[in-house]
């Protein structure tokens, strides 16, 4: 049995542009897999490949050894669930009221007896709040349970898209750029919650990380992928990654390069 989320040699093209080409890639229970590269290298299009925005045009997907069509609006239901760049809010929800929308997949009872307010949707909007209230504790934002979205530091709305997708009960999270926006102190404390994310007590969930920051790529994954127009140039564990002739050609070089220019333009000024 093969258990986790597979891509089976994929390829992408928008007209003339590859976008990915041969991308094999896997994320099994308990990890966390990163995917890095420049800009342009292919990881949102690796991502919305895993999303099912976009439908390669080579290979294949599959979720513990059965072939994946993924569908965006069928994710949760298949145990995969997702945040994206920015924070994607409700705005005229509270905080409490945004993470149970994460979860009402799980719900037994229909929409229908929710909106004519029947006793079966009482109990599982008290269910949905319970878990939403823990999932928010978990994360350490439970006291934000009441507030607009829009009233709370970004860092806080970041953490509050995190719980909606958790209170989904995922067992694999994609996460699209968490440390966008993010302060080096907030990035610490993302780090810590993302490597905990597979040891969950309850709903443990491997996680695929899609990210421009390097030094959280490096502090949370078991595994890297790095891809450079549309390639994997590498994988394997952060210490191997960060040696490898490809990845410092590159990635790393391109980021070297780009501060030691930023640090010679300083100088200068
Ligand atoms: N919908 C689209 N139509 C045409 N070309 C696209 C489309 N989406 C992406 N591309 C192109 O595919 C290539 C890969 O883009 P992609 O956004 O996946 O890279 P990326 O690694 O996420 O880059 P960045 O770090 O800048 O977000 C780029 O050349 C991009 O211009």
């Amino acid at each position: 049995m093969e258990d986790g989320l597979a891509l089976h040699h994929i390829g992408v093209r928008f007209g003339g542009l590859t976008a990915l080409e041969d991308v094999s890639l896997r994320v099994c229970p308990g990890e966390v897999v990163g995917v890095i590269g420049p800009n342009g290298a292919g990881k949102t299009t690796l991502f919305n490949v895993v999303c099912g925005f976009v439908t390669p045009q080579t290979g294949s997907l599959s979720l513990d050894g059965r072939p994946l069509r993924p569908r965006p609006h069928r994710l949760t239901r298949l145990g995969i669930a997702r945040t994206l760049q920015g924070t994607g809010l409700f705005a005229g929800l509270t905080v409490l009221e945004n993470v149970m929308a994460g979860a009402t997949h799980t719900a037994r009872a229909g929409l229908l007896p929710a909106l004519l307010g029947l006793p079966r949707s009482d109990r599982d909007e008290r269910r949905l709040r319970e878990h939403a209230l823990t999932v928010l504790d978990e994360l350490g934002i439970a006291t934000h349970a009441g507030a607009a979205p829009d009233t709370l530091p970004f860092a806080v709305r970041q953490r509050v898209g995190l719980a909606r997708a958790l209170a989904a009960r995922p067992r694999l999270l994609l996460l699209d750029e968490p440390a966008g926006g993010l302060g080096a102190e907030d990035v610490d404390a993302l780090a810590d919650l993302i490597r905990g994310l597979p040891h969950r007590a309850a709903d443990p969930c491997a996680v695929l990380l899609v990210e421009h920051h390097m030094d959280l790529v490096m502090a949370v994954c078991d595994r890297i992928v790095v891809l450079d127009f549309g390639r994997v140039v590498a994988a394997g564990p952060p210490e191997a990654v960060r040696e490898d002739p490809a990845v410092v050609d590159a990635y790393l070089g391109a980021t070297v390069e780009a501060e030691r220019s930023e640090a010679e333009r300083r100088h200068e000024q």
